[in-house]
């Protein structure tokens, strides 16, 4: 068969790279507001409740049935065209949320409140038909090919973009305005665009190729094309009902914390949202010298245990490996420690490290998943993680106890998305996952849409004694409830992953078989 783009890695990755790099933009802009929360409330004059109506807004469009009427779209279209018009929504939208907030349509309080939900409204829309279309662009030029790692590395970019967003965002807003923090998210976004105009060029080429080599192109697929008869099917599968309502209620527990936590870590445990005296760019300079060193030292451990022969290495190298790694990280962490010790009582910069750890343990937990099955049993304990994580952080006040609790949280966010996509595909058809993905998108965002606000409305509500004293700086904002509420989240889900195992048995999609992804 003739060859294609495709079948050059350095161009699949190339083309993930540029194709992830929407992923990042739009997830940075998407959570790049937990980080400055307290500062929107004091620059805008809005309450808890305001900034969680902000956030919940994300979700209006998509909860009746935007991102399936845009999977649609993007079935009929193809991803060149859909690509440029929910990337060009999703800029649009953050433009206008930037707009806002530095009072270009009026600053008094209700102009910029309603200019930002409209922003936001907008941007939910593009961003989550973004998800999908980065998905299939995925499933196009890696199928055979290392697809379950690119997909891995995927949602990696888009952690990546919610952590760096989380912590660079109040130093952006250091200034004594949020705007710049706002416009900084919004430029990202058209930068990514301009990253996948440049891959269209690969997608016209790929294209051509495979019509001229008689492999049916995209649009031709009639196969991927959306039909009512299975949207039916689909959602009358007990095993997919289950996961899909697991997708639901798991991320309406973490998403919407995301957007609280740096908040919660400053009103709970006295955390800042300002940096200490050491300065942000020496620390900065030190994190990513640091990091530098550990990868060297790494690299220089592979390949000198390469070095030894097989016979010396047979027994115990996997012990040999734990214990370098282990000296080594403890040495990272002896060298950073100045920088830990100012990262770790700052709250938009303590909560990043969630999501920047799962960028690591996703992939990592992803290959156990493959390796050795268990994906129901590891999203029940994962479920179960995320109870514990939130009652360490609401019915208990010691700081120790919240960093155990993150720990818990991250580790939860890691196993449970490791294990949750690679099983729908051994749920659904591949060629209907497009339709699974957006209804699993539909029903996470109503509960996004319940969580975002009700989060918000709670706090103030449970505070509403002392809001004037919050609002005066002299008093602070009680999680426990909000947080308490989200732990009950975390046991439905648990139970909701052991009624899908359960639903798995009788219909033998064998979720706890190894080999999942493949
Ligand atoms: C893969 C999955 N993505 C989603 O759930 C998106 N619908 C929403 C992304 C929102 C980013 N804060 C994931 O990120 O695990």
């Amino acid at each position: 068969m003739q060859k294609t783009l495709r079948d050059s890695a350095a161009l699949r990755w190339l083309v993930l790279i540029l194709i992830s790099s929407l992923l990042f933009s739009t997830y940075w802009f998407y959570d790049f507001y937990g980080g400055i929360k307290g500062l929107m409330e004091r620059e805008m004059g809005i309450s808890s409740e305001e900034y969680g109506r902000i956030m919940s807004s994300t979700t209006f469009a998509n909860v009746i049935g935007m991102i399936i009427l845009g999977g649609i779209i993007l079935d009929r279209w193809g991803i060149r065209l859909a690509g440029l018009v929910f990337g060009g929504l999703s800029f649009l939208g953050a433009i206008i949320s930037a707009a806002a907030v530095a009072g270009w349509f009026g600053d008094d309080k209700s102009t910029m409140l309603i200019w930002s939900i409209t922003g936001r409204v907008l941007f939910g829309i593009g961003m989550e038909v973004v998800c999908v279309m980065v998905t299939r662009t995925i499933v196009k030029w890696f199928m055979g090919y290392e697809m379950a790692l690119a997909m891995a590395l995927n949602i990696g970019f888009g952690r990546l973009g919610t952590a760096m967003g989380m912590a660079v965002a109040p130093d952006l807003a250091a200034g004594g305005s949020i705007s710049p923090a706002f416009s900084f998210a919004a430029i990202l976004i058209g930068i990514s665009l301009v990253f996948f105009i440049i891959y269209i060029f690969f997608d016209l080429k790929i294209d051509k190729q495979r019509s001229e080599s008689g492999i049916v192109t995209e649009g031709e697929v009639d196969e991927e094309k959306f039909r009512f008869a299975d949207f039916r099917k689909l959602i009358t599968n007990r095993s997919f009902i289950y996961i899909a309502l697991l997708c639901m209620v798991f991320y309406s527990a973490v998403f919407p914390l995301l957007a609280y936590a740096p908040d919660l870590l400053v009103n709970k445990y006295g955390f800042s949202y300002e940096m200490g005296s050491q300065g942000e760019f020496a620390m900065f300079g030190s994190a990513v010298l640091g990091t530098a060193f550990i990868f060297v030292l790494l690299l220089i451990f592979g390949l000198s245990f390469s070095m030894i022969p097989r016979s010396l290495k047979k027994n115990g190298h996997k012990l040999l490996s734990f214990m370098v790694i282990s000296v080594l990280f403890l040495g990272y962490v002896y060298i950073l420690r100045d920088v830990f010790s100012e990262w770790l009582v700052n709250g938009p910069k303590t909560a990043s490290l969630i999501p920047m750890g799962t960028i690591l343990f996703t992939p990592i937990f992803g290959s156990i998943v493959d390796k050795r099955g268990k994906a129901a049993t590891l999203m029940m304990i994962g479920s179960a993680l995320l109870v514990f994580a939130y009652l360490s952080l609401s019915v208990f006040n010691h700081v120790y106890l919240g960093y155990l609790g993150l720990i818990s949280l991250g580790i939860a966010f890691s196993l449970v998305p490791a294990a949750m996509w690679p099983a729908v595909a051994r749920i659904v058809a591949e060629n209907r996952l497009g339709t699974a993905y957006g209804t699993m998108f539909t029903l996470q965002n109503w509960g996004l849409a319940a969580f975002f606000w009700g989060i918000g409305a709670l706090l103030d509500f449970v505070n509403r004694h002392r809001l004037s004293d919050i609002e005066a700086e002299t008093a602070a904002y009680d999680y426990t409830i909000p947080v308490l509420m989200l732990a009950l989240l975390g046991v439905i889900s648990a139970w909701l992953a052991y009624k899908l195992k359960q639903a798995d048995k009788l219909q033998g999609y064998g979720l706890e078989n190894p080999g999942i992804t493949q």
